[in-house]
């Protein structure tokens, strides 16, 4: 029997309207609701920013620890920066990972007695002295990655036979962005399996670029897939404000990566799109053949689910960084 693999879509048969656009949504419907995962090329982003990416990536994680330390996540409120393998919990368990984490490049906020605490979400970036680039390139990245994710929303929405502008009033403010740059070290560093523990995310879209070595699996049936590395493509998947809106029609898919053999470290980067932080999700009204079919979202008495987003987002990241809870959420009721 074949191995089950991913589907494969082609977001310039999306531009290209007539039939090419028809058979694009009829097949981007079904992976999303079947697999909830698929490989994305065609999406026009140019090869050069992904090598940029990549290159820049490399270079801060051979940073010596002192220079990575100082732009520590511990330092941000607004969850941004460098965490060291192991410094990050998926379902209280470490990730052995390093990566450093971007959002939308904003001011910093005065906030005021009782303002909603997400709030902090918003904020600056820290970016390494050492690679002056850097900040360009990852911020040009994570704006095209943004493109990319909104014409897929729009896609969605018609392939749901929706308003094509039907999310539009959830991200017309600058929807949530967050990006991060990401390096799993191989087993001769490491007695632990989980690169990243099973989970799934909590926006509308993410997009993943890998490197050339594989790792990411994802969950189908009870079989853990490879999403082998395709080079120039994107591994797309469905998070959970997406299966909230659908209702369950589409769905959001359990996924991991598991630490690279003894020797080999491995590359990713991976952007996540929810609504802007003061949305609600929105709850679509499928016609009734679709609503027939949806399942109502999957729920985990473990993780439960806010409508309101940016709720959602923060709940998500204090229980992921707990350090930097401590340090900047230490007075907030850990139920939120
Ligand atoms: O590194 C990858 O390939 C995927 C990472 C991932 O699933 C995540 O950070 O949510
Ligand atoms: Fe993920």
């Amino acid at each position: 029997m074949n191995k089950p693999s991913l589907p494969q879509l082609d977001l310039s048969a999306f531009h290209a309207g007539g039939a090419q656009r028809v058979d694009f949504l009829r097949e981007l419907k079904t992976a999303a609701r079947e697999v909830g995962f698929f490989y994305l090329k065609g999406h026009g982003v140019p090869d050069s920013l992904q090598q940029q990416v990549l290159d820049v990536s490399r270079q801060f994680f051979a940073l010596p620890d002192a220079a990575k330390q100082r732009v520590a996540m511990v330092n941000s409120p607004h969850f941004r920066g460098y965490t060291r393998a192991g410094g990050e919990l998926t379902l209280g368990q470490a990730d052995w990972r390093e990566q450093f984490d971007v959002m939308r490049e904003t001011p910093l906020r005065r906030l005021h007695y009782g303002d909603q605490p997400w709030l902090r979400l918003h904020g600056p970036n820290q970016w390494p002295a050492e690679l002056p680039q850097m900040r360009d390139i990852v911020l040009r990245w994570q704006d095209s990655l943004t493109e990319v994710t909104l014409t897929l929303l729009r896609a969605f929405a018609i392939a749901l036979e929706q308003a094509e502008d039907v999310f539009d009033h959830t991200v017309a403010d600058g929807p949530f962005q967050h990006l991060k740059l990401i390096r799993y070290p191989g087993r001769d560093h490491t007695d632990s399996e989980q690169g990243v523990g099973a989970h799934k995310d909590a926006g509308y879209l993410t997009l993943v670029l890998q490197g050339d070595q594989p790792g990411l699996e994802v969950l189908l049936g009870d079989e853990w897939v490879l999403a082998t590395p395709v080079a120039g493509t994107f591994v797309v998947n469905i998070g959970e404000l997406l299966e909230l809106a659908s209702n369950g029609y589409l769905k959001a898919t359990l996924h991991r990566v598991v630490t690279p053999p003894a020797g080999i470290d491995r590359l990713s980067s991976a952007f996540f799109m929810a609504a802007q932080l003061d949305a609600n999700v929105p709850l679509l009204t499928l016609p009734a053949h679709l609503a027939a079919e949806a399942r109502g979202p999957a729920s985990d008495p473990h993780n439960p689910l806010f409508y309101q987003v940016g709720r959602n987002v923060l709940k998500g990241r204090l229980r992921s960084h707990v350090d930097v809870a401590n340090a900047h959420y230490g007075e907030l009721e850990p139920a939120l």
